[in-house]
């Protein structure tokens, strides 16, 4: 298995926010995560990236045990992020903006990786010279895929993408994600609802007060 949760407990400031979470991805899969505003999608992604610490249980990735390492040892494993409110740097260019998780991880193919990237979604290449400000919000969701696949070859974890996105590009960011399947990546999709997602995912889990259950094809959400 790729991505292995076992019995997870996390806490913010002394309250227990996830309870006793297993969650598989097997290599190269897609997975769902569903789940209503306040379920616990962004805690579970955030200790995955190991910005918040775990109280109990374990998080491996390719059967190494991750759960207490620093988050920058996810970079090196190749594991990344797209956060829900994109946190793009709004003075920097849309190029600069791409290029950052490569500078600051000291990732040395970072300029060929963005091609990659930009052959992915030649649209951003388009606006690569803008600044992060002038884009419509859909677009900084595609810009901000398109950064946390910079590191992100082995798994990303997408924290609501489709999230206030005009259809139009939401169709445009499920095309992509979709053609990640032919590049090996494990995905994580969190959504409130699985709209966006039903068709894209290989398994699906859902997540209620800090509890996650795998569910199968046609369990009412
Ligand atoms: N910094 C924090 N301090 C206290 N409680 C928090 C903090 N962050 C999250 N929580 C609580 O943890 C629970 C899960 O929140 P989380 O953000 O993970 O949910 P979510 O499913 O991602 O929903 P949303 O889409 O609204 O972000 C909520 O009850 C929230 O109030």
């Amino acid at each position: 298995m790729s991505l292995d949760i076992s019995d997870l407990d996390v806490s913010i400031e002394g309250i227990g926010i996830l309870k006793g979470i297993n969650l598989l991805i097997p290599t190269g899969k897609m997975a769902g995560l569903i789940g209503h505003n306040g379920a616990g999608k962004t805690t579970l992604i955030r200790a995955i990236m190991g910005l918040l610490p775990v109280s109990k249980g374990t998080i491996s990735f390719k059967g190494e045990d991750i759960t207490r390492q620093p988050s920058h040892r996810r970079a090196n494993l190749r594991i990344s992020y797209m956060p829900e409110d994109r946190r793009l740097i709004p003075e920097l260019s849309v190029t600069e903006n791409m290029l950052m998780p490569a500078w600051a991880n000291k990732i040395r193919d970072g300029e060929e990786r963005l091609k990659w990237v930009y052959s992915l979604m030649p649209e951003i290449a388009d606006f690569g010279e803008r600044k992060a400000l002038q884009l419509s919000g859909g677009q900084q969701k595609l810009v901000a895929l398109g950064r946390a696949l910079i590191p992100g070859r082995e798994l990303i974890l997408l924290d609501e993408p489709f999230e206030g996105v005009a259809p139009v590009l939401a169709k445009r960011l499920s095309s992509v994600i979709a053609d990640l399947r032919g590049e090996g990546l494990t995905v994580l999709i969190a959504e409130s609802d699985d709209t966006h997602s039903a068709d894209l995912v290989d398994s699906t889990w859902r997540i209620e007060r800090g509890a996650v259950s795998q569910s199968r094809k046609g369990d009412e959400p």
